[in-house]
């Protein structure tokens, strides 16, 4: 099926190092193959790339290894077997040199500057992550579309070509050449990737790794109809073969690309230097998820042709050229386990258990799946080789299986059928939901320590000493206990929230949880070790510890806090932050709130329907009326004060505040607006009175200026406050 990996015939190589190459070469040859000609790779870009280098260092070491059959040395596609006419491209079509480093470009560039001189500019553009394609236009028609298959020699694939929007069939204006071959990059928009997947398994099918395998395996399909209900796109960024048409840079040629029609980049720069290419690198580094399509780097051409013609290129890379490639964003592991976590509000979300790996700078081991139709939608199955992706900031995903290493032992996730955690049946909240749900919502010690969890979070009542672990010690303390455990099972302290201000440290004092201690970085046995109190030894008794006494401290403090953040800190459904402020300002009171019909609730600014539903239904349940109770009994403040000496200034008006201020914290300002009957919005508008503008203020302040409405500093804002007037 693949190509033998080429063995030199060496006597001046170490054995150790024609095998270790041949092993290699071997590797990457099989690995060109699968992501070349079968569109479904089965290693990472990563992994490959490290193939790659490795066996260059070892050619650097022994030249002889460096056969043209290498796989370093070719073009990397092939255009035979692949059941596609193959046709020769006029010019040939390379693949390109990479830099990983900033290092690696300026040795290129010191290079080219030793060849040609200090005159070169550097063309910067994006490096799309699609399927290099070569367009022949005749006296402006197109007459044939080929991939780059080896780089001689390119799989005919005129009739899919002509099914993708925005390639011309004809190039406009009256000085289109008698011949030019346009190269380009065909890509898959990355917004349509998971539906296409999702339509592939659907339809039993294997799904593909990434955009870039779904761009080269939507174009190079027998069937054109297929091709044309596929979402493909393409950018130009070079020019072939060429007759009646001359330029003398590079990013002249864009712009007569453009004006024939062409679909060109609005992305690159001509620049004077190395410097500006390295801050060109980091902006698009930032911006890389912001384009319709992927980009793994940013491709560097030195723009004059004339230089370029003296840099010439080697077998498989022009010199004039090169690609800075990013951190790859997506590896390959096993898929161990998929497991269910059930939330705060009951919803079961299964999620991927792998063998950790690096990816994006940290080590990812599990990542979520969503919903059991999610996992049916991407295809995966345990024990499968997955593709893990983790972009920037965004939490690590699961993309897809890799097919073609499945060995039959794979087996499908199964959703189960009662809580993982209390045993109750799970069951949809109502016909035709998505999700699963465990209706034991007071008891099942995963809800009720994912709601301790979030009442004590920063939007709520910020309690800052109980955290994910202690909330599992106190809710939840089996919740590591490992199978082989014997012994009795403990019960959690805090069976209910409602207990939760009761609680003393005494009541603390036996609290395990269960700990695996690393010893020199191997994980030991799984131990059960007290949490609240310290170990006692034979000089000193158990006590509680720092952080116990700090828990204590922030219990105390949280009865304290306004109205607003005890309505948060009661988990109910559709309350958030702006909810609960928009309640507590209006009502003032817990009592008042609770005997409110739901009418009364959805009549308040920034409530509705939704929500005042979802509060009259929560009242009636009694435990939850016991939560508010005994909170209130244990001395948690359940009104906010009414201050009369605080005047209704601002009734019926609106406030924008952005940027910072130096007296009110974000939330002190939202508390004095609506304190005085005034709403305070989060964006501008015309409806808005007062912009109130502070330190380091964005684009909201630009708005107000651009509608005329009028802008307040934080002397105006205090007067604004006191006299309803800013003046
Ligand atoms: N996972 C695997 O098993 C596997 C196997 C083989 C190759 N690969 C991947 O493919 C790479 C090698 O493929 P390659 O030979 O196509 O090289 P490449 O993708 O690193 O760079 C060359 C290509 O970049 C494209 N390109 C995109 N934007 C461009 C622009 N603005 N200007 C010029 N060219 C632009 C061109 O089509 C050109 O052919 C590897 O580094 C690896 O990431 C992966
Ligand atoms: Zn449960």
């Amino acid at each position: 099926m693949t190509e033998s990996a080429p063995e030199p015939i060496t006597d001046d190589v170490p054995a150790q190092a024609h095998h270790e190459w041949a092993e290699l070469a071997e590797q990457a040859s099989a690995a060109q193959f699968a992501y070349h000609v079968k569109d479904a790779p089965t290693i990472s870009d990563g992994e490959y790339d490290a193939l790659i280098r490795r066996l260059n260092e070892l050619e650097e070491e022994f030249p002889s290894l460096r056969t043209p059959q290498s796989p370093t040395q070719n073009v990397g596609g092939a255009a035979f077997a692949t059941g596609f006419d193959t046709v020769d491209h006029l010019e040939r079509m390379l693949s390109l040199d990479n830099a990983f480093s900033f290092d690696e470009l300026r040795t290129w560039a010191e290079r080219v500057e030793r060849e040609v001189g200090s005159g070169a500019h550097f063309l910067s553009e994006l490096k799309i992550d699609g399927l290099a394609v070569n367009l022949l236009y005749k006296q402006g028609r197109l007459v044939r579309a080929l991939t780059r298959g080896d780089g001689r020699t390119g799989e005919d694939v005129t009739l899919n070509v002509r099914t993708i929007s925005g390639i011309p069939s004809v190039l406009e204006g009256d000085d289109v050449p008698e011949l030019v071959e346009i190269r380009g990059e065909v890509f898959f928009p990355t917004a349509a990737f998971a539906d296409l997947n999702a339509g592939l398994v659907e339809a039993g099918r294997a799904p593909f790794a990434n955009p870039r395998n779904a761009a080269a395996g939507s174009l190079r399909q027998k069937d054109p109809r297929v091709t044309a209900s596929r979402p493909l796109h393409m950018l130009v960024h070079g020019i072939g073969a060429r007759t009646g048409f001359d330029i003398e840079r590079q990013s002249e040629a864009y712009a007569a690309l453009r004006a024939w029609g062409l679909p060109t980049s609005d992305e690159f720069r001509v620049l004077p230097d190395i410097g500006a290419v390295e801050a060109f690198v980091e902006y698009h580094g930032l911006h890389r998820h912001d384009r319709p399509h992927e980009i793994d780097g940013v491709v560097v051409k030195v723009d004059e042709i004339a230089l370029q013609r003296q840099l010439g290129a080697t077998s498989r890379a022009p010199r004039w050229a090169i690609a800075f490639k990013y951190p790859p964003e997506e590896v390959n592991t096993k898929l161990l386990d998929i497991r269910v976590n059930v939330g705060r509000t009951g919803r079961v979300t299964p999620y991927g258990v792998m063998e950790p790996v690096v990816v994006a700078g940290s080590t990812v081991e599990q990542a979520t799946l969503h919903n059991a139709y999610e996992v049916e939608r991407k295809g995966v199955l345990i024990g499968d080789t997955v593709v893990l992706r983790k972009a920037g900031d965004v939490i690590p995903e699961i993309v897809g299986p890799v097919v073609d290493l499945r060995d039959g032992t794979e087996r499908a996730f199964v959703m189960p059928t009662t809580c993982p955690a209390c045993g109750t049946a799970l069951a949809p909240e109502k016909e035709g939901d998505k999700d699963i749900r465990c209706p034991n919502s007071r008891a099942c010690p995963s809800q009720l320590r994912e709601r301790v969890f979030a009442l004590a979070s920063r939007g709520a009542l910020d309690i800052e000493a109980l955290g994910w672990e202690a909330a599992i010690a106190l809710t939840d303390p089996e919740l590591d206990r490992p199978a082989e455990a014997s012994g009795p099972v403990a019960e959690p302290v805090l069976p209910g929230e409602a207990g939760l201000f009761e609680l003393t440290p005494e009541d603390l004092r036996d609290v395990m949880v269960w700990r695996r201690r690393k010893v020199k970085g191997v994980p030991g046995p799984w131990q059960q070790e007290l949490y609240f109190w310290t170990k006692p030894t034979a000089k000193t008794p158990s006590k509680p510890r720092a952080n116990t006494e700090v828990l204590f401290a922030e219990l105390e403090k949280a009865k304290a806090q306004p109205l607003w953040r005890v309505l948060v800190a009661l988990s109910i459904r559709h309350v958030g932050p702006t909810a609960a402020r928009a309640l507590a300002a209006h009502f003032r009171t817990m009592d008042a709130i609770r005997a409110a019909s739901t009418e009364e609730l959805a009549q308040v600014e920034g409530v509705g329907g939704v929500i005042a539903e979802s509060v009259t239904e929560w009242f009636k349940v009694d435990w939850h009326v016991d939560i508010v109770e005994r909170w209130a009994a244990a001395g948690v403040r359940m009104a906010d004060e009414v201050d009369a000496s605080t005047p209704r200034t601002l009734e019926g008006r609106t406030v924008v505040v952005t940027g910072s201020l130096e007296g009110f914290s974000r939330d002190e300002t939202k508390e004095a607006i609506i304190s005085r009957g005034g709403k305070a919005a989060g964006s501008v508008s015309k409806s808005t009175d007062w912009v109130v503008v502070g330190a380091n203020a964005g684009s909201k302040a630009a708005k107000a200026e651009e509608l005329g409405l009028p802008i307040l500093d934080e002397a105006g804002f205090r007067r604004l406050l006191e006299t309803g007037s800013p003046e």
